[in-house]
């Protein structure tokens, strides 16, 4: 089979063999996109689909204005419409040119697309540009999914992005425009061995040629199982994510369940979805030791600035992060204002209302030259008014609850302008004669609340 005939059922596997249809072919002037573009035109007229050239200036080299000028003239002979953009030299970034140059071709490449309501755009990738991706990605690490090189065809857009000479190689592409006298331009940083994809396209793709001739075959076989072997396990993923997904939470002990080769895999799976970030198999390692270590030290693990993992009753969720409620230190003080809930800490409120809230709450005496009222920790000397005229330390009472020393410290006591306790939150209220003169009623109230996203449901 010629390489026509060839680059024709490549066309056909990827239903673009239709005059009813537009194609974007992305066209660059060198030697695979001027084959691309020499090659469609030779596809009968009754086949051959509506062809639009879209070029990007990348303003990076001298010769670039000549290359637009090249492909104009070229376009015009032959009544072929085309779309040139100019990435002006006041857009260029000052690291990262090259990604940025290819965001900006594909940004154009998906406006041509839509203005046009062409089905597809052609670039002209092929065999050594998927050889030296390989080998990128390889040096490159990470997971086995992301070693899938250029595919054929995927989508793009409200289409497909299609590689129809990814099965040729350089040299095949070189040898048919020579016969067929296409002229190209060369793109002299492709000569700047400092760049990784040169050196790799100079000096070690030739060297594994030389060790074996069909190398550049062996990767696109290598590419095909790869493919296969992905989407085979995708599917297996899909069907076992249900079986430890408790609507949005995850169940560990279901997950634990799983053969051992499925449950990284799986947890994958349920973090991108929950996240919409892919984190690789190999950086969850961690993730997943902590997730299934019963005693790991926290029970929060964060994940990206906005979101956390939540452990709790062998339940794994989501959640957005907290924001930390700020320990007291015992020289913080709080102004309590009336009728209003006033956090202590990251599960407690406490409230003097003038009418009795909802939570159980204490009825107090409250004269005017109390105000302001404040809650602040407890300190060594702070004692409490008993109702037969003595005084107990607050210390006293701690030890009496059994409070836990390392809790201690946290015990908060609303005092008055005087810095008499009236209150010591939680544990036990000042004494003051309900008769006493002058004095409104207020509600003392300490209201709990859970953490959310803490007691997770089963
Ligand atoms: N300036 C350009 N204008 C239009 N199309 C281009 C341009 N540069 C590259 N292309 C298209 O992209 C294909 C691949 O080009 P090249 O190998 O230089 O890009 P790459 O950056 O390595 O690949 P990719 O763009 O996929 O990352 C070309 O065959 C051509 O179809």
């Amino acid at each position: 089979m010629t390489l026509i005939q060839r680059f024709n059922r490549a066309l056909a596997q990827q239903n673009l063999l239709s005059p009813d249809q537009t194609i974007v072919v992305a066209v660059s002037t060198g030697v695979d996109s001027m084959v691309l573009l020499d090659l469609l035109q030779r596809v009968p007229v009754q086949q051959r689909p509506q062809i639009l050239v879209a070029h990007v200036n990348h303003h990076l080299r001298a010769q670039s204005a000549e290359e637009a000028a090249f492909l104009t003239d070229y376009c015009a002979t032959r009544s072929i419409s085309l779309k040139i953009a100019e990435w002006s030299a006041d857009q260029h970034p000052q690291n990262g040119v090259e990604a940025a140059g290819r965001q900006f071709r594909y940004d154009f490449f998906a406006k041509v697309m839509a203005t046009s309501g062409a089905t597809a755009v052609l670039t002209g990738h092929h065999a050594n540009d998927q050889a030296e991706t390989y080998l990128m990605k390889l040096a490159r690490g990470g997971d086995l999914a992301q070693l899938r090189g250029i595919q054929a065809s995927r989508p793009f857009q409200t289409g497909q992005l299609v590689r129809p000479l990814l099965t040729f190689s350089k040299q095949q592409l070189r040898d048919y425009a020579s016969e067929h006298q296409l002229t190209f331009y060369e793109d002299v940083t492709n000569q700047d061995v400092t760049l990784t994809r040169n050196r790799l396209r100079q000096r070690v793709v030739p060297e594994l040629m030389q060790v074996n001739p069909e190398f550049l075959s062996h990767v696109a076989t290598y590419e095909q199982q790869l493919s296969t072997l992905l989407s085979a396990k995708a599917q297996m993923v899909a069907t076992l994510l249900p079986t430890v997904q408790v609507q949005q939470q995850l169940d560990l002990q279901q997950l634990s369940k799983l053969p051992s080769q499925w449950r990284l895999p799986v947890l994958q799976a349920w973090l991108q979805k929950h996240t919409r970030q892919l984190v690789s198999e190999t950086k969850l390692v961690p993730t997943y030791h902590w997730a299934i270590n019963s005693q790991s030290a926290s029970s929060r693990l964060p994940l990206t600035a906005t979101l956390e993992l939540v452990k709790a009753a062998g339940m794994l969720a989501v959640l957005p992060v907290k924001k930390r409620v700020k320990k007291l230190r015992p020289s913080e003080k709080i102004m309590v204002d009336l009728d209003q809930w006033q956090k202590i800490t990251a599960t407690q409120s406490v409230g003097v209302f003038r009418t009795s809230p909802t939570v159980a709450s204490q009825p107090f005496p409250l004269l005017n030259s109390d105000m302001p009222l404040v809650l602040r920790p407890w300190q060594p000397g702070d004692q409490l008014k008993l109702k037969h005229g003595g005084q107990q330390l607050v210390r006293r009472v701690l030890i009496d609850q059994k409070v836990p020393r390392s809790e201690r410290t946290a015990v908060q006591v609303l005092v008055n302008a005087h810095g008499t306790v009236l209150w010591l939150v939680g544990h036990k209220f000042s004494y003051r004669d309900p008769n006493i003169a002058r004095a409104q009623t207020v509600f003392l109230a300490l209201k709990h609340t859970e953490l959310k996203g803490v007691h997770l449901k089963r």
